[in-house]
């Protein structure tokens, strides 16, 4: 089964009278159960690319196809039901809400998208955030909060993960532990999983790497 299938992307943006174009006919086909790095250096459309497959941002051409679903049939509404249910999306800027405490902040996000409470704590835990469940996400630090909105999709159990540097504000031990746990579950779960990475080490754990340098063409 396809997860993702893009074909002939073109995606700009207007700055100012200009066009900068960022992809210009990228295309890419992920199985369900793969894994997937992309890579390259900054500016090179990493977090676009992201963005464009959870519906955050649009497109200028060509076609995508996630999880069954035609990219540009979908309204914002239901962009945000898969995004509830079944897209995970771990971004830089945590997806925790500042009023709940972490465990709240999971119970929330399993609620919403109709999972049961069970193993809050124990997501919490195996990502070593065990002793702080009651905090709320400004009195944890910004590696902490990193690994809650992990927890957050864990809980959530969706077919597809996107994450921007998963491990970025990390040190290399606690990264390393924390790409274990991603890497656990997304065997375990069968999802699909893309990461955003400038680290090589994590992007050889996946999969399957592509390089967006130059547009991504291959
Ligand atoms: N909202 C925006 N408006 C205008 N240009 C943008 C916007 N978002 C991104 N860009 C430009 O699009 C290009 C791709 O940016 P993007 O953030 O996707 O790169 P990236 O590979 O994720 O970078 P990094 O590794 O630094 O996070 C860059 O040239 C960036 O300046």
């Amino acid at each position: 089964m396809t997860s993702v299938n893009v074909s002939g992307l073109r995606k700009s943006y207007a700055t100012g009278a200009e066009a900068v174009p960022v992809f210009t006919g990228l295309s890419l086909r992920l199985a369900s159960h793969e894994s997937l790095a992309l890579t390259g250096p900054s500016g090179s459309g990493k977090s676009t690319l992201l963005n464009i497959l959870c519906g955050l941002e649009g497109i200028d051409g060509g076609e995508v196809h996630v999880l069954g679903h035609e990219g540009a049939s979908l309204s914002n509404d239901q962009w945000a039901g898969l995004r509830r249910q079944r897209i995970g999306v771990v971004f830089q800027d945590s997806n925790l809400m500042p009023a709940l405490t972490l465990e709240e902040n999971l119970k929330l996000r399993a609620d919403l998208a109709g999972r049961s409470f069970g193993p809050v704590r124990d997501w919490l835990s195996r990502l070593g955030l065990a002793g702080l469940e009651d905090r709320y996400p400004d009195q944890v630090s910004g590696g902490q909060r990193q690994r809650a909105a992990l927890a957050m999709v864990f809980v959530m159990g969706p077919d597809l993960v996107l994450a921007d540097e998963p491990t970025g504000s990390l040190d290399r031990h606690t990264a390393r532990d924390v790409a274990d746990a991603l890497f656990h579950w997304q065997q375990a779960q069968g999802c699909s999983l893309i990461l955003a990475t400038h680290d090589l080490e994590l992007a050889d754990r996946c999969n399957r790497r592509l390089d967006l340098a130059g547009g991504g063409q291959q």
